[in-house]
């Protein structure tokens, strides 16, 4: 297939405005998609490329380059030419890949050239596309859209799904099963203001603490063991003390859903920063491992032995999940059957969970089935303070310590009509390896700076915590944060996954002082 019909519906599909046109026009080029070509095409459409982001800037993307005057390039020789400059590293590698880009502009029509141009530096990426391409597949392949998804949260893929049922309809859903050995989307939590909250909407539920470390889900199969992250990355390497915790349990066959927390002395938890730089960093895992050494806790099984266990209820996961696995890693909770004659009860849960110095605690409606990769209703995380996670737009050079380091950062939450709106500044709760991460990664994402300000793309998210909203003419909202901090980057969520204006002015977001939640 030609890049030049991609980039014509790409365009086609950013200048429409109705969901269903979107989907429409990309399940008509899916449908004329040579088999062979469709993981790509339909990776291409929702802004990724399979080689991940090859981190160029825009000294390179930026410059002009003659355009061809008509249209040669097929996405297979696309594919091939980003899969090349993936490979040049090392010293001269900057020339190197700056002329191989030239080539591949070069080959391409003006507007093939901007398609290639915003793929390669993320800018087409954006979460809501992923729905719209996954039902647009399932209208090319005449294929019911809740089954397709389904399979593609199992899968973890929606290119591998989707090639596979444009191919061969309906009977490759019925192949895609969960696999030991292959990441499946975690389930995802709402938010309650309060334990009370959570309990009068759930019902019955488990109160389970809610630790502050990495999220993990860890495969075995014999003695093969494996680990991936929240976003499917495999970190088997870097945490050696998983894989044998999970080589001694119970049975040899299976996948949990945990998180992994670094304990101090006292026994009470690291903070998240420590635990996410052990896990981040790829140096020599021995000596990290000495030095901050890491467990597992537990709170999922999603399979053991050859049975798919998704949607047992809760209930149930958990007997299966206590008898695989050690109560010192599994998490601490409290099976509230009744809610009403155990809210006392829950509420010191709550209490204890704190004084214990984890991050608030999560509660679960014990019917309920393992909704992967859903942000459902049946999981509600209760904490002390109110954060959000919003997307940076810019950020200003620092001052006298700070200086050559970008440090207040303009915030802002996902509003109606697709762009951001800003609902404030901070540079507190930065310490000074966040200011160095930030600004590396800022600098990636930069596409102005006068000196003053560098406005990003809005691709980083950082989770804020804050006192409540004040009133601000402005700001575009009409409020702004009050006293807001970073408590951390989140490079493991896309801006997509951000909060809206609307969580920030409903009645379950902001306005709120921490002491309400209590
Ligand atoms: N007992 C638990 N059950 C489920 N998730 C837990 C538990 N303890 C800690 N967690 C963590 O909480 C996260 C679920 O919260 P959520 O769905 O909001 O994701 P998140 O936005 O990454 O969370 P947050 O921003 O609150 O850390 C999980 O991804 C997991 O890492």
């Amino acid at each position: 297939m030609l890049l030049a019909d991609v980039a014509r519906v790409s365009r086609e599909v950013a200048g429409a405005s109705a969901r269903s046109r979107k989907t429409a026009l990309l399940a008509e080029l899916f449908a004329a998609t040579p088999p062979e070509e469709a993981a790509l095409v339909i990776t291409y459409l929702a802004g990724r490329l399979p080689q991940g982001r090859p981190g160029l800037g825009w000294s390179t993307l930026g410059r002009h380059v003659e355009p061809a005057d008509r249209p040669s390039l097929g996405v297979a020789d696309v594919d091939a030419a980003i899969t090349g400059l993936a490979l040049l590293s090392g010293p001269g590698s900057r020339d190197a890949r700056q002329q191989a880009v030239a080539r591949l502009l070069a080959a391409a029509t003006e507007p093939e050239q901007r398609f290639l141009r915003s793929l390669l530096s993320g800018e087409v990426r954006q979460g809501a596309l992923d729905a719209v391409a996954l039902d647009a597949v399932a209208a090319a392949a005449g294929v019911p859209a809740a089954e397709l998804r389904r399979a593609v949260m199992l899968d973890g893929s929606l290119p591998r799904v989707g090639a596979a049922v444009l191919t061969a309809g309906a009977a490759a859903l019925r192949e895609v099963a969960l696999q030991v050995g292959r990441p499946v989307q975690p389930m995802l939590a709402a938010t309650a203001g309060s334990v009370a909250e959570a309990l009068s909407a759930l019902g019955p539920c488990a109160v389970e603490e809610k630790l502050d470390g990495i999220r993990v889900q860890v495969h075995r199969d014999g003695e093969s063991v494996q680990v991936y992250t929240r976003s499917l990355d495999e970190i088997t390497g870097r945490l050696p003390e998983v894989v044998e915790a999970a080589r001694r349990f119970a049975g040899d066959r299976f996948i949990l859903d945990g998180e992994v927390i670094g304990l101090g002395p006292d026994g009470r938890p690291l903070p998240f920063q420590e635990v996410a730089g052990r896990v981040g960093s790829r140096l020599d895992v021995e000596t990290a491992r000495r030095t901050l050494p890491v467990t597992p806790c537990f709170f999922d099984v999603l399979a053991a032995g050859g049975d798919v266990l998704l949607d047992l209820p809760v209930r149930e996961r958990y007997a299966v999940l206590a008898a695989l696995v050690p109560e010192r890693f599994r998490v601490r909770r409290l099976a509230v059957e009744d809610p009403q004659a155990q809210a006392g009860a829950a509420e010191e849960f709550w209490s204890e969970t704190l004084r214990r110095g984890h991050e608030g605690v999560m509660a679960k409606a014990l019917g309920s089935a393992y909704a992967a990769g859903r942000r459902g209703r049946n999981w509600l995380k209760v904490k002390p303070v109110h954060t959000l996670d919003l997307v940076v737009l810019a950020a200003e050079w620092g001052h006298g310590r700070r200086t050559g380091l970008l440090s207040n950062l303009h915030l802002g939450a996902r509003a109606a009509d697709g762009g951001y709106a800003m609902l404030g500044k901070t540079f507190k709760g930065l310490t000074d390896e966040m200011l160095r991460w930030q600004t590396g990664r800022l600098r990636e994402l930069a596409v102005a700076d006068d000196g003053h300000t560098v406005h990003v793309r809005p691709e980083l998210v950082v989770e804020i915590a804050y006192d409540g909203l004040q009133r601000s003419p402005r700001y575009p909202a009409g409020v702004a944060l009050r006293f807001a901090r970073v408590l951390r980057h989140r490079p493991d969520k896309s801006a997509g996954e951000a909060d809206t204006v609307e969580t920030v002015l409903g009645p379950a977001g902001g306005g709120r002082t921490p002491g309400d939640d209590a």
